[in-house]
């Protein structure tokens, strides 16, 4: 908010504690002021052409030469436009201060609030706006009492000066004419001020008693130029008519007082120089209307004071009232004042920022500019370009224009064409068509040859359908024989079923019986088994003379003689060189077999170094199915068996390898490779499958 507008809303218009609004309404109060000003302004110059909402420097801008101010004196007083030529009133900067100054003693001495020159200058143009709105609303209500538009219409004002009343300025001087000598209509129109007054030079000089520049000067008759040309002494002698004219023609209402005093001198120094005291009757009539008039200005002027005083109060108590609303304002203001100066700051900071952007944007611009010279040079580039391409396509236009023409040609070559195939086409489809009407016939007989073989195939499916009717008697027959065997089988599977059950208690008798077979045989069995001779070895030297079937071996023992010589053995069973590995285990497969009765079976293969055992055991490295050994047929005879009872019977496998050497026992499934020695874990007792 401005300080300006603060004052004015100290007026007492607006509440104290509705500042903000009131500084809002005087904000608009204060706008609409400046827009009627300026349109008053443009009025008195049409060619200002200022616009209505013009701002506060606008507007100080255009008066801050003064020239506009003069120009509303010289609207004002087309006389005081000449003073202002002589007085060198001009608008030139040199001047400018001092022509302000002189409008505003004028508008002050008329009683209107005036203004600093620095107000114009750099402070308030508010004050300056309110100056020129006063003037203009103090003139218009003058013109508007006297029905005269003489103010709005500057061009009438100063062609046809018309005498207006004011009530509230007494002029020292008095408009007596239009400038073409003529006399005011009557006295209560020369004794009007109207702002015509403002056209004389001795208004503007106000409060001294001034005279008019040239007997010429329009403010005065020339009957009273003709008194003011009188010398000292003449006075008794004027004529009476003289006299009396001068009085007449009201001429001393619009003398200057200065003039008057004079005249009122001179008529009292005449009387002392002549000594007798006597004045004519004339003179002294003179004398009493010169002193009447002196009088009644200087009462004027005392009424003028006395107004200029009520001013000056009214100003002082206004100006009191604002500066206590100032004070009350900056005692309820100073939280205000604190988020002013944080708003103050934050502004900084924005202003810093916009700032920022500034040179950013400047840094844009140069940056744009780079671009935009760059994009210049490729824009003529492409001109270029364009220029070049622009002429290859003509070039390319001609070519093509050309092969058109050829291609025309062609065309109309190829039309011929066509329209001789579309001949040969035609008398061709003639052809095709006779053809079609030969083949239409054949399709018609082929039509009727189809209709005979189709009412053949409905006979045919009348048949079959006769044939499957019968099948179905057949397939019902059928359906119920089976039901009957169905039944039969039924019963027959009752009496398995019921076999099956004592099957598996004949097959545990069985079982026990075969155990205790086993048993009966024995439970300790030595087998023995002949290596053949391994490459190498010589078969004449064999200490086997015989082999029997009962497990009978005799041994030569060439060393020793007769008796001792031989050596016969009784084993279980003994195996000859030429027996195989299948052989060796038929033997013991019952034996392995019981295992899965819940028996122990050991076999132990025992025989000095090379004699075969692990041959016998396990079989040759790489051994196929027909060379393994013990250990992996009695695996796989076992895992047969469980598979083929898994039905009814499930069981565990488990392998260990182990070597017993020098009476250590060592895992020979162990995965780490240190070979852990006995006693095992039991879980390791249970070794995967797939290590067999
Ligand atoms: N019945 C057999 N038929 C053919 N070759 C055999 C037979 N028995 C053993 N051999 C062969 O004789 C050699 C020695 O056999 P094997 O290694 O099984 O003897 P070993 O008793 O296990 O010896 P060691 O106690 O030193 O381990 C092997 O080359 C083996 O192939």
């Amino acid at each position: 908010m401005k300080l300006g507008a603060l004052l004015e809303m100290s007026n007492g218009d607006t509440p104290v504690s509705h500042r903000g609004m009131a500084g809002l309404n005087i904000d608009a109060e204060m706008a609409k002021r400046r827009s009627d000003v300026i349109e008053w302004l443009n009025s008195l110059f049409p060619g200002l052409r200022m616009p209505v909402d013009a701002s506060e420097e606008e507007l100080r801008a255009r008066l801050l030469d003064g020239s506009l101010l003069c120009g509303i004196l010289r609207r004002l007083s087309p006389g005081y436009s000449n003073e202002m030529r002589n007085d060198n009133y001009d608008s030139t900067p040199e001047n400018s201060s001092e022509n302000i100054t002189k409008f505003v003693s004028v508008v002050e001495n008329m009683g209107l609030p005036g203004f600093n020159v620095f107000d114009l200058e750099q402070g308030a143009v508010s004050t300056v706006v309110y100056c020129l709105w006063s003037l203009k609303d103090h003139l218009l209500s003058d013109v508007c009492q006297d029905g005269n538009s003489l103010v709005r219409s500057g061009g009438e004002g100063r062609t046809k000066p018309k005498v207006l009343q004011s009530t509230r300025f007494a002029p020292l001087s008095v408009v007596v004419g239009d400038g073409n000598g003529h006399s005011p209509a009557s006295i209560g129109e020369q004794r009007r001020h109207s702002f015509h007054e403002l056209r004389s030079p001795h208004y503007f000089q106000n409060t001294h008693i001034s005279e008019p520049s040239t007997p010429q000067s329009p403010y005065g008759g020339h009957k009273f130029h003709d008194v003011f040309q009188l010398k000292q002494g003449h006075y008794y002698d004027i004529q009476a008519s003289k006299i009396s004219d001068m009085m007449k023609s009201n001429s001393l209402d619009n003398a200057p007082t200065q003039s008057l005093l004079s005249i009122m001198n001179g008529i009292l120094d005449e009387s002392i120089e002549r000594k007798n005291g006597d004045i004519p009757q004339r003179v002294s009539s003179l004398l009493k209307r010169v002193a009447q008039e002196i009088e009644r200005r200087i009462a004027t002027q005392a009424e003028h004071i006395h107004n200029q005083n009520n001013l000056i109060k009214t100003r002082e108590e206004k100006y009191q009232s604002r500066i206590r609303v100032l004070e009350a304002l900056a005692m309820g203001t100073n939280e205000e004042t604190q988020i002013v100066m944080e708003q103050l700051q934050l502004l900084k900071t924005e202003k810093h920022k916009i700032e920022e952007k500034n040179t950013h944007d400047e840094e844009n611009i140069g940056r744009l500019l780079k671009e935009k010279e760059k994009n210049d040079k490729n824009t003529s580039e492409l001109a270029k370009e364009l220029e070049t391409i622009k002429r290859a396509y003509k070039e390319q236009y001609r070519h093509m224009e050309t092969k058109s023409k050829e291609n025309q040609e062609e065309f109309e070559q190829k039309l011929k064409e066509v329209e001789s195939y579309l001949e040969e086409s035609r008398s061709r489809m003639k052809e095709l068509e006779a053809i079609s009407e030969s083949k239409t016939q054949n399709w018609n007989h082929k039509e009727h040859v189809f209709q005979k073989f189709i009412n053949l195939q409905q006979q045919s499916v009348k048949e079959l359908r006769s044939s499957y009717d019968s099948i179905k008697l057949e397939l019902a027959v059928s359906q119920k024989k089976w039901c009957e065997e169905s039944i039969a089988f039924g019963k027959r599977l009752k009496v398995l079923t019921d076999a099956a059950d004592n099957y598996h208690s004949i097959l545990a008798e069985n079982r026990k019986l075969f155990n205790e077979v086993q048993e009966l045989k024995g439970n300790i069995r030595v087998y023995c088994r002949i290596r053949p001779f391994l490459s190498g070895e010589d078969k004449k030297h064999t200490t086997i003379e015989y082999i029997g079937e009962n497990g009978e071996l005799l041994i030569a023992n060439p060393s020793k003689q007769r008796k001792d010589g031989q050596r016969m053995f009784k084993f279980n069973k003994v195996f000859g060189p030429a027996s195989t590995q299948e052989e060796v285990f038929l033997d013991t497969q019952p034996l392995i077999r019981s295992v899965l009765d819940g028996y122990n079976v050991c076999i132990l293969a025992y025989g000095q170094t090379g004699s075969g055992k692990t041959y016998t055991m396990s079989g040759p490295n790489g051994a196929s199915d027909e060379e393994w050994g013990v250990n992996c047929r009695a695996l796989n005879d076992l895992f047969q068996i469980s598979r083929n009872r898994r039905d009814t019977y499930m069981y565990e496998v488990g392998v260990q390898m182990i070597e017993i050497y020098n009476e250590q026992v060592r895992d020979l499934l162990a995965n780490d490779g240190s070979q852990k020695k006995y006693p095992f874990f039991p879980c390791d007792l249970i070794t995967p499958i797939n290590k067999c």
